[in-house]
């Protein structure tokens, strides 16, 4: 089994509302998977779906090669899942709540529990309602981990935390990923994703826009600008994948992907109608609000979407 998760054209409606769209992707073994989406653009749903906790309306999920709908319990019993409000018992210790859960659990549970809280440097003596939001998260996250499971899944685990505390725990994820773990994350914080992720699943209203390792999409992006002679000009024909073009006075900003070749760029000055080529790499950030502003709005909003957020 190479992937760990297959999504095929995975339907999910709330009544007349469409949540996921056809969506369709593959999470390779060992790697860790951001699914980068605006707040309600689908990716808990899509969580939900693979951990058989929801039922799709269309198409078919598979989780370390079974199906999600018919065998959610042995799937939920293979992944470590910290859900984006982990609901964990105030009145027990750190101590307590892994002695709790390791009866739900093969033995060694505890012990290795025991070792990730020391790794989070977690005092096991402290009660959960006296934690930081940080401590708790690391709680959670030792809770999902200590069965040592192949499929991590994480739904926006870092939210409500602080920059530091944030950045140790993906470094975290990245440990897990190099021992051969699989860590689904979902998040709508760019910077996280960049930081960590090495594939990436653009998600917009309910549907998958991109899939690509992190390098792919960042390396063959360009920002282009070119001057153009006359103020009417069309925008010079692009290399690659063109994401978004706009245009002011005589200057069009041209944002594409999957440029092979960047001399393709600089030869666009040798056109009569351009007088000047700039380039220039993009980050993630302006990937993905490309791939936001592309054609419109699929849907219409169902409620107030939070902006993003910038780690
Ligand atoms: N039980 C439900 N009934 C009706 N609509 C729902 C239900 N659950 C989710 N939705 C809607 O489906 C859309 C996708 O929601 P979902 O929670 O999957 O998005 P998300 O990407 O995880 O967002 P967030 O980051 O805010 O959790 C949203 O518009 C949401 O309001």
């Amino acid at each position: 089994m190479t992937n760990v998760i297959e999504i095929d054209r995975v339907t999910k409606r709330y009544g007349s509302f469409t949540a996921v769209d056809e969506a369709t992707l593959r999470v390779p073994k060992g790697c860790v998977f951001a699914l980068l989406g605006e707040n309600g653009a689908g990716k808990t749903t899509l969580v939900r779906m693979l951990l058989g906790l929801l039922t799709p309306d269309g198409g078919a999920v598979s989780v370390l090669g079974r199906d999600s709908t018919r065998h959610g319990e042995e799937i939920r019993r293979q992944v470590g899942y910290v859900p984006e409000r982990p609901t964990l018992y105030e009145w027990m210790t750190a101590a307590e709540i892994g002695w709790f859960t390791a009866g739900f659990y093969p033995d060694g549970y505890e012990q290795h529990y025991r070792n990730l809280l020391d790794r989070f440097r977690v005092p096991p003596g402290r009660k959960i309602s006296k934690m930081s939001k940080g401590m708790r998260a690391k709680v959670a996250l030792s809770l999902a981990m200590a069965h040592r499971p192949p499929l991590l899944v994480l739904d926006e685990p870092t939210s409500g935390l602080d920059t530091l505390v944030r950045r140790e725990f993906l470094e975290s994820m990245v440990d897990l990923a190099a021992e051969g773990h699989t860590v689904l994350l979902s998040s709508h914080l760019i910077g996280e994703v960049e930081r960590v992720a090495d594939q990436v699943a653009i998600v917009r209203e309910g549907r998958v826009l991109a899939v690509d390792p992190l390098d792919r999409l960042k390396l063959g992006a360009y920002e282009i600008t070119a001057t153009m002679q006359g103020a009417a000009s069309a925008p010079p024909p692009t290399p690659g994948t063109l994401l978004e073009s706009s245009r002011r006075g005589k200057q069009w900003r041209l944002l594409v992907r999957d440029v092979d070749d960047e001399a393709a760029i600089d030869r666009l000055a040798e056109l009569d109608s351009v007088a000047v080529v700039d380039r220039r790499t993009p980050g993630l950030e302006e990937i993905f609000v490309a791939y936001m502003k592309q054609s419109g709005p699929l849907r219409q909003a169902a409620e107030h979407r939070a902006p993003l957020e910038q780690v």
